[in-house]
């Protein structure tokens, strides 16, 4: 099998009719690497996929596919395979049968596809399975043997359109191991699109995350999570209290911002938006809940916030407080459990600060849907 084909996407247009559903995508995804598209539904995440994999022809732009140019290229001319939501067994055929349907096409031997499908049977951990029909596994394993057929076809590249969705939650947070462990074992190059988060942040070398047909930002998981570079990014990905105001001061890479309580607040400029953001623009700045701490009473300053606690609720890993700031504003604060002691603060004013660099300030922009 033959490892490390990078996929190109230059100046990629694709329209439907007056409809722009992919607008001017540009995307480098290297050789092996597991690359996610992550974003809501209907923001062009399956357009993409069909464009790599030939189904459908961009409006403009190129895909390249090991650095060769696609255009012209059909789906089954090019290296890829596809996996769709709803995989579809063959219920009749036992498992090494379907594994090795593509080499029955084309004629090979029965030892020959028996040889190679327990081949394919060790890569996805299930040994010793050939002989049984899919009805006789779990919905697991039979998203395994889905993507043990599609690797039988020796492809460079393995598209994979949400395969999870389907499973149940506990089946789907098992499978990010091992569709991650598969991908390391064969070493080729997954492109993986989800609306999850989770799934994208647990599995990927790299996230392209999207917004109705825009690609936001193309970071590895850490990046996106601690350094988004828009407010759709940062209120996409986890959970993220946002803060709305002007640029007061630009401070290097940091800034004073202006919002509605009395008193300015510092922030970091995320680093995609540092030497572009100026005083006076209106800006968003983002802090997650776990970077926010219980300060003394009384506390003030630039990375202190005032709030009044409307309830709290005990997560096990985490204290969650659910507060009301200035103007109305919510903001959630999570505590983690370190088997400390904990006062209930239901109905109390309290003092949270954080650290300025946990504090990321975008342009103000478009916050993803609850
Ligand atoms: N053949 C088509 N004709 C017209 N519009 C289309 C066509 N295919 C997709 N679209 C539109 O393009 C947009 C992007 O669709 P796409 O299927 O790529 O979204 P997605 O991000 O994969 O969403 P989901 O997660 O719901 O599958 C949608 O608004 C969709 O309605």
């Amino acid at each position: 099998m033959s490892a490390g084909v990078g996929v190109d996407l230059e100046n990629l247009w694709i329209r439907f009719g007056d409809f722009v559903a992919v607008r001017d995508a540009n995307v480098n995804i290297n050789g092996g690497d597991f690359f996610s598209f992550l974003g809501p539904s209907g923001c062009g995440k399956t357009t993409i996929l069909r464009a790599v994999s030939g189904f459908l022809e961009p409006s403009e732009g190129n895909v390249l596919i090991g650095g060769n140019n696609m255009r012209g290229i059909g789906p089954n001319k090019r290296p890829t395979a596809l996996i769709f939501q709803n995989l579809a067994l063959f219920p009749l055929m036992k498992v090494w049968e379907n594994i090795t349907f593509s080499m029955e096409i084309k004629g090979a031997s029965a030892a020959e596809r028996r040889r190679r499908a327990d081949e394919l049977l060790d890569m996805i951990a299930l040994p010793g399975q050939g002989d049984k029909l899919p009805s006789e596994l779990s919905g697991g394993q039979r998203q395994r043997v889905a993507i043990a057929r599609a690797l039988c076809a020796e492809p460079d590249v393995l598209l994979l359109d949400e395969p999870l969705s389907a499973l149940d939650l506990k089946l789907r947070q098992h499978m990010r191991t091992e569709l991650r462990e598969i991908q390391q074992r064969v070493g080729i190059t997954f492109i993986y699109i989800t609306h999850d988060q989770g799934e994208a942040l647990t599995m990927s070398d790299n996230i392209a995350v999207m917004r109705a047909g825009v690609i936001d930002q193309i970071a590895d998981g850490k990046t996106i999570y601690n350094d988004p570079n828009t407010a759709f990014a940062a209120s996409f990905v986890g959970e993220n209290n946002v803060f709305r105001g002007k640029i007061k001061q630009v401070m290097g890479k940091e800034a004073l911002i202006a919002t509605n309580r009395s008193g300015d607040l510092v922030a970091r400029i995320s680093t995609a938006n540092q030497g572009k953001m100026k005083e006076g623009d209106d800006a968003m700045m983002f802090i997650r809940p776990e970077a926010f701490a219980i300060a003394p009473d009384g506390a003030t300053g630039d990375h202190f916030v005032t709030a009044r606690v409307n309830h709290e609720e005990f997560e096990g890993n985490v204290f969650n407080i659910f507060t009301e700031g200035e103007g109305g504003k919510e903001i959630k604060v999570s505590i983690p459990n370190h088997g400390q002691s904990f006062e209930d603060h239901t109905g109390q004013n309290i003092t949270l600060e954080y650290e300025t660099h946990n504090a990321v300030i975008v342009p103000a922009g478009e916050l993803a849907a609850e």
